[in-house]
């Protein structure tokens, strides 16, 4: 068989692990032939296709990125399936490995409703796919972020500063929870629990009065009860949404206005998407790559590899696009029993 691998959506630590755990086996156990489609679906509509030797993917288990590029290019706005088919037919693919997150998962379902042979792989640093346990980058994302604030606790305290970390999390704040909950912070924001201003206030205060120098953790899409998330309103990404960021240093104004408490926010962004995988990354991505070539060679076209507990599974990729992963309300009341 000939098959085009391609990420699109953003980047994730671990894409380059799955690349190369799908053309180690599928070159090894099958004998299939590979092809890299770049840019994500812009590759695949502008015929920008490449070989994918196993030589090109030795070593790549640690590299962070993706050497095939990604974009958040639309194929529905370049000729849709009908365009796909010809560029596929043109470079006799026989199927697609697709790898990338809720948008990606989406399109490859669409694919497969018009006919086009497909597998999913999901990717995201947020862990927001609910038909599977994990995604890799999830780790490198949480390991990054708890490094940093143990940093600026440090920081912190030498000042007696309150210390505001905004991490990334559009709709979930499972990055949050768990940044927050490893490096001890004194409030854990995100967008499923609503908490006031006053409550915030609160607990930095009570953190400040018991000796300590408060860290606030703030997942991105968090916002007050009865507001819109914070937004840059300069900017929208591809896909015409908001670009989320803002309720760090929203959050940092209301705790130095209201408690008169020094406070610093930073902002973690793209460093948490940034840079080598974790090794829990590197293993989940290359077992997501070599039974994602397993599913392809055994046709489960409109499947998606996924963990569930210890076991990589096939589910339907109507399954794996249908809900978000929230963090639920009592995952985070167990982290809510130490703040303050
Ligand atoms: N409902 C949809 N219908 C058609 N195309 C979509 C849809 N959702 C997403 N896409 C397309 O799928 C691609 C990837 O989507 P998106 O940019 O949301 O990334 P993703 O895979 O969800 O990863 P991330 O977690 O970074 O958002 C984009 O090219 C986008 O144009
Ligand atoms: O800067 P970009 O590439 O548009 O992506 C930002 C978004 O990507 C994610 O990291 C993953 O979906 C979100 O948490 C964040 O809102
Ligand atoms: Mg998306």
């Amino acid at each position: 068989m000939k098959i085009g691998l391609l990420t699109a959506g953003g980047d994730c630590p671990g894409l380059n692990a799955v690349i190369r755990g799908v053309v180690l086996k599928g070159d090894r156990i099958y004998e299939h032939e590979f092809v890299g489609i770049k840019g994500g679906f812009r590759g695949l509509v502008q015929d920008d296709i490449v070989p994918l030797p196993r030589q090109r993917v030795r070593g790549l288990s640690k590299v962070g990125g993706t050497i095939l590029g990604t974009s958040r290019v639309s194929p529905f706005d370049h000729g849709g399936t009908e365009r796909v088919q010809e560029v596929m037919d043109k470079h006799q693919i026989d199927a697609l490995v697709a790898i990338g997150g809720e948008g990606t998962l989406t399109v490859a379902r669409m694919f497969h409703d018009d006919g086009i042979h497909v597998v999913g792989v999901p990717k995201t640093i947020d862990n927001d796919l609910s038909a599977t346990d994990r995604t890799f980058g999830f780790d490198t994302a949480v390991s990054v972020a708890t490094e940093s604030i143990d940093r600026l606790r440090t920081t912190g305290e030498a000042h007696s500063r309150c210390m505001v970390v905004e991490v990334m999390g559009r709709q979930v704040g499972w990055i949050a929870l768990h940044a927050g909950m490893a490096s001890g912070a004194h409030v854990i924001l995100i967008p499923e629990v609503p908490v006031t201003r006053e409550q915030v206030c609160g607990w930095v205060q009570h953190a400040m009065d018991r000796g300590r120098a408060p860290v606030v953790v703030v997942a991105e899409g968090f916002s007050f009860p009865g507001e819109e998330q914070q937004a840059d309103t300069r900017q929208a990404d591809a896909l015409g949404r908001p670009r989320l960021g803002g309720i760090g240093e929203q959050v940092t104004r209301l705790i130095e206005e209201q408690t008169g408490i020094e406070t610093r926010n930073t902002t973690l962004g793209h460093l948490q998407r940034g840079g080598v995988p974790s090794s829990y990354d590197r293993v989940l991505a290359t077992r997501f790559g070599t039974a994602a070539v397993d599913a392809v060679s055994a046709k489960l076209w409109g499947t998606m590899v996924a963990l569930q507990g210890i076991d990589i599974v096939n589910v339907n990729l109507r399954d794996a696009t249908s809900a978000l992963k929230t963090v639920p309300r009592d995952q985070w009341e167990e982290a809510a029993i130490l703040f303050g």
